[in-house]
């Protein structure tokens, strides 16, 4: 299903239908809407996001990150951004790169580790990253200071790195949401 709509998303942001089209598919999309109303459940029982077990595990947000290597120092992976996070000229939109970004580092701050959240997340973007193309990322915990864990991590095009982030993640206190 997850795996459906990503799909659905690419397709969407990249065509330009006739009307009677535009009104058949809107139409599908509202009724596949309120097939799923009834079976609204609370966040703990969601699907989405919580199928560790799935590349992106089960939600359609942030680009699906392929696992070459993960424990609890490092990452390495594959991610490609489909059309739907297209900005311009064939470049990623400047928030989705922070997006997925905070979902490689954020996880790997909590790996084998309490939860932590972030502080904050600072990316530079150094190249175009390319629509479409597979691209290699890297991350990795750099230091840990008390509840402070300082994380970094690079996106490649091939040679090129296109954007790398610098983030803080704070470990969670019991309790705290
Ligand atoms: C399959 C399922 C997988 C599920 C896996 C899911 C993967 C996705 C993971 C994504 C992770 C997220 O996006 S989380 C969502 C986005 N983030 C948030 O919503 C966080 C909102 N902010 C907060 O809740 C809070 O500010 C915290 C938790 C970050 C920190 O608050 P706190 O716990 O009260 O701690 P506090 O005392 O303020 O700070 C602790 C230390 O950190 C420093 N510190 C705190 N913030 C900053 C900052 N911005 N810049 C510099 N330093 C900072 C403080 O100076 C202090 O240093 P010192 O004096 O000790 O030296």
């Amino acid at each position: 299903m997850i795996e459906a709509l990503r799909s659905l998303q690419a397709r969407v942001t990249g065509a330009a239908p006739p009307p009677e089209t535009v009104t058949d598919v809107a139409e599908a999309l509202e009724k596949l809407a309120a097939t799923l109303e009834p079976f609204t459940v609370g966040e703990r029982d969601q699907i989405a996001g919580h199928r560790g077990d799935l590349p992106g595990r089960g939600q359609a947000m942030s680009p699906v990150l392929h696992v070459d290597e993960w424990d609890g120092a490092h990452v390495l992976g594959r991610i490609t951004f489909s059309r739907f996070y297209l900005g311009g000229n064939w470049a990623v939109h400047g928030g989705a790169i922070p997006l997925a970004f905070d979902e490689v580092l954020g996880r790997l701050a909590s790996t084998g580790r309490t939860a932590a959240r972030t502080a904050y997340l600072h990316v530079n973007y150094r190249k175009i990253t390319p629509i479409e193309v597979e691209l290699r990322v890297e991350a990795k915990v750099d230091r840990v200071e008390g509840r402070k864990r300082f994380l970094t991590g690079a996106l490649y095009d091939g040679e090129h790195l296109t954007a790398d982030a610098e983030g803080l993640f704070v470990e969670l206190r019991p309790g705290q949401p």
